[in-house]
């Protein structure tokens, strides 16, 4: 398992996290095939759906065996219960869409790098104390990257990754790295309800290769 530094390591390094769930656990490990052979190398499937357990545990047993160098986190963790189901899964690292203590306690406990959804000044304040190291700036698109412009500043050294709503587009991309974040979170817009319901890998394959052109061209 890695270290709390390798996986924020891997998310700066890569400039970008995709992120899904999908019913269907076929789909579910191929797009994890799909985003693998593209080369991508941490990803986080979210806790959106009744199947997101048992999809995940499938999951890490295909990484263990098809995947060297893979990072696999839970995403849409909001409670400790959560936390700790998807930690007894095998999850690498803890993604929510709020701020809760308890699942930053869950983390800690488990030497993992916990990763809150903030949208205020105060719950980045509040994500520090509990020992975020790397801030999920949510939803993304409603604040904009003027909002990380504008607190950087009071936040200085903080690590930052847009989340809902980033683009697969040069602007938007590069945008938000401008605006001085180390990474941004792609969901529906690289993976695509569509795309996986469609099987469509070849889409997908492309449209990953595109991502991390974006996000070199755009940093
Ligand atoms: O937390 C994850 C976001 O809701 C994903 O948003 P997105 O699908 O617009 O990238």
């Amino acid at each position: 398992m890695p270290d709390k530094q390798q996986v924020i390591d891997a998310i700066i390094q890569q400039g970008m996290l995709p992120l899904y769930y999908h019913r269907s656990k076929q789909v579910t490990v191929e797009v994890a095939r799909t985003l693998y052979s593209a080369g991508i190398r941490i990803i986080e499937y979210t806790n959106r759906g009744e199947a997101a357990l048992k999809n995940f545990r499938i999951l890490k047993t295909v990484q263990e065996s098809e995947m060297p160098g893979m990072i696999i986190g839970a995403g849409t963790i909001r409670s400790s219960k959560q936390a700790n189901d998807f930690v007894e899964a095998g999850a690498e690292f803890i993604v929510a869409p709020i701020v809760n203590p308890e699942v930053a306690a869950v983390a800690a406990k488990n030497s993992m790098v916990w990763i809150p959804g903030c949208m205020t000044p105060t719950e980045i304040h509040t994500a520090q104390h509990f020992g975020a190291q790397l801030i999920k700036i949510f939803p993304a698109n409603i604040l904009g990257p003027g909002f990380v412009s504008a607190v950087k500043e009071l936040f200085s050294g903080q690590l930052f990754m847009p989340t809902g709503g980033v683009e697969l587009e040069q602007k938007n991309i590069t945008a938000w790295f401008k605006s001085g974040v180390c990474a941004v979170g792609l969901g529906s817009k690289l993976i695509s309800a569509e795309v996986m319901d469609t099987a469509n890998y070849d889409k997908l394959y492309n449209d990953t290769l595109t991502a991390m052109r974006l996000v070199i061209a755009g940093r």
